[in-house]
Parts: C-alpha cells; structure tokens; sequence
C-alpha cells in the first residue's frame, strides 16, 4: 500500500489515511498507516494490547491530533483548522459510554440538533434496536446488552455517515455477546452504515468484518477479509495472532517443498534470487493437520484440550517441535500414544521464509479501486 495521489482516489472511499503517524511525548504509537475504507464497509481492527488500535481511530475525530500524513474523511481533509475538524466530526459517531444521569431517550437524543425531527429520530433509533418500551429508563436500569444497545441507537440517531467503535461489546459475557454482535452486523447493514471497529476478540472480527485490519507495534500489518487474512497471512506474526499456527522448517527437495508432516509440491514462482531455501519454513494450522496412532509414527501426542466439538491434541514431534492437531471429539488419544502426524489431504501449509508469506493470497483490494 504505497501512498499516492488523494486526487487518484475514487468517491466511494469514506476514508483515506494515508502514512498516518502519531506521538505520545516522543512515544511512536501510530507508525505509518495507509489505509483506505469504502463506504458501507464495516471494517475491524484487531491487534494485540498497546498496538495503536483505539489511537489510530481517535484519529479519525481528532479525539487524538495525528503529526504526520493525511485522513480525509468524506472528502473532506482533517487539518488544524476548528471548521475542518467540525466539518469531519459532521460525518462521523463514535459509539461510547451512556450518560448515566440521562434516561435512554435523552441519550440517545443527546447528538441531535434540536426541533421537531428529534423526537422521531430517537424513536426510530430506539425502535431499530427494538427498544421502543425503554425510553424513560436509566442506564443502571437495563441489562449489559440493552445499555450496549442504546450505545448503538445513540451513534446510529443522526445518521452519520461514519460510526466508530472501541471494543463495543467488551462489557458483556460471551453468549450476550455473540448474539448482540450478529444483531448489530444486521443494523448496521440494514442503515448501510460504514463502520470502524477495534477489538482484540478473533470471534468478533470473523463475525463482523467485512474486512479487518491487523495491527502490530503502531503498523497495520495486514489488511483483508477474515478468511483472507486466516488462510493467507502476510506474516508469522499475523499468522499466529489470527488463529492459532505452528510453523516447522522446510526444505525443497526437488519438485516438492517437504516438512516433518508431508510434502507439497514447489512452485517456481516462490523461488526469488534473494532468498535462500534453508530459511524456510511452513505454516500449518491444526485443521490443516491430521494424526493416527502408530508405532513408527513421528511424534508422540503431550497433550489433550477439550473443545466440544474438538479435541485439540499438543503433539512433540521426533525433532522436538510441537504441532497442535485438531481431531473431531471422538478421536480419543492419551497422551504417550506414539501417532503419525500429516498433512491432511486438501489442505496446503503455507510457505515462509523470513517471517513473510511466500505466496501471495489471491488478488483483492488493499488500494481503491481504479475504476
Ligand atoms: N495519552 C497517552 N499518553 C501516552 N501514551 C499513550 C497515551 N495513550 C496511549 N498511549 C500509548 O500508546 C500505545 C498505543 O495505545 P492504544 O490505546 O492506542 O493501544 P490499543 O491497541 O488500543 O491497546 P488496548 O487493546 O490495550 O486498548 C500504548 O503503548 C499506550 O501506552
């Protein structure tokens, strides 16, 4: 994602950051993003705690004043200038906190301007989270999930054009959690709203993104669908961040690239002259991995994780690397059975070299669109 000219960017980008920096009193947290959202889109940035993530969307309000690059919301460049940053701030909700002195309706009218509109504008964001009956109730008066409804309904009111989210659903268990987020997704679809949302919760990402981002140390690393960034990571760190991910060394061996657990044919096009082949490893997720006892197997199983549908096995391969092997819950091994661990048929590990996928993941758009 290289920057490049904002005029070359097409209208149905919301959102255009380009080498975006930040500082905290010499503290580098936002390192260069470059980062473009459609509009309709909701994207989910996911990264490991201190990684930039709510920085970087405080950014997009000017809740935190970026140093270096560009974020043009809407067309509309956010610079210094206090009727540009109102101008942006227009376009934009951020879903937050609920005042605790104020009923669900005054809340959720706290963003609209005053007038005969306000009082139907709340009803309908009330009625879209289907919480009609609530209106004259106190925050300490509803459950989790309905404050975190009102949240929504409170972001959704004046229609903006942009909401953005940090860690919405964070406050709520997991089963409350899972239902409200796939309630939300159908909302937000419904408005067509264009949506920012930080998390560090995987499920969360897979559930609500169209496209998420991966953020590392102030950088977004990768950038994809949730099935993209799972099954082609750019990088070991994505890799093992996004999902769970043991990598063995590998070796090429005429037209095959063999590991400890099988081989898979080598293509020419990872071959590059800068490279060379004992740096390389490949990446295997346990559903990529299966397993059957055996005496002159090649690993012994350590350990054994109940996941309900699954068993997830620890396996220590002859090496003395581990491999993490998902079985359906039926498959019952104890630990000390002597297995063969191997590819599963269908399944390609990835190919690394250096901490960086070989293979690229099959074209999609990390750039708006030149059409
Ligand atoms: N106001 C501040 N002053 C100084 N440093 C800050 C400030 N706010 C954040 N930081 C630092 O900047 C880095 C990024 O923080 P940020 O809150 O953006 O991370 P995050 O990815 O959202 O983390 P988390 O998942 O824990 O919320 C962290 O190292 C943090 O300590």
């Amino acid at each position: 994602m290289t920057p490049t000219d904002v005029n070359a960017a097409p209208p149905d980008d919301i959102i255009i950051c380009r080498d975006v920096h930040k500082w905290y009193d010499g503290f580098h947290a936002v390192r260069g993003v470059t980062t473009y959202v459609k509009r309709g889109e909701v994207v989910i940035i996911i990264g490991p705690s201190g990684s930039g993530k709510s920085t970087f969307i405080r950014t997009i309000n000017r809740l935190e004043r970026h140093e270096r690059g560009q974020i043009i919301v809407d067309g509309i460049p956010l610079t210094d200038d206090v009727r540009n940053i109102d101008a942006v701030r227009r376009h934009v909700g951020m879903e937050g906190a609920l005042f605790p002195h104020l009923t669900v309706a005054q809340n959720v009218a706290f963003g609209l301007e005053k007038g005969r509109q306000r009082g139907r504008l709340m009803a309908e964001a009330l009625q879209l989270v289907n919480l009609e009956g609530y209106a004259a109730r106190y925050p300490h008066q509803l459950s989790g999930g309905q404050q975190q409804r009102v949240a929504l309904a409170r972001a959704l009111a004046p229609a903006p054009d942009l909401i953005l989210m940090d860690e919405p659903f964070s406050s709520l268990d997991a089963g409350l959690r899972g239902q409200l987020r796939a309630e939300v997704r159908a909302i937000l679809k419904e408005r067509g709203a264009t949506v920012i949302c930080v998390t560090h919760d995987q499920e969360e990402a897979m559930q609500l993104a169209d496209r998420m981002a991966v953020m590392n140390e102030g950088r977004i690393e990768q950038l994809g669908s949730p099935e993209q960034v799972f099954n082609y990571p750019d990088t070991r760190f994505a890799a093992e961040f996004f999902g769970t991910a043991d990598f063995l060394p590998a070796w090429r061996d005429g037209a095959y690239l063999t590991s400890e657990v099988g081989r898979i044919p080598w293509s020419e096009a990872w071959a590059t002259p800068s490279r060379t082949d004992d740096e390389l490893q490949v990446m295997v997720r346990p559903d990529c991995l299966d397993m059957e006892p055996e005496e002159e197997g090649n690993g012994v199983v350590v350990q054994r994780e109940f996941l309900g549908a699954f068993n997830l096995y620890s396996v220590g391969l002859d090496s003395g690397r581990r491999v993490q092997v998902m079985q359906s819950h039926l498959a019952r091994f104890d630990p000390g059975t002597r297995v063969r661990t191997f590819l599963r048929e269908g399944h390609q590990p990835l190919p690394f070299i250096d901490g960086q996928a070989l293979v690229d993941e099959p074209a999609y758009a990390t750039e708006p669109d030149s059409s």
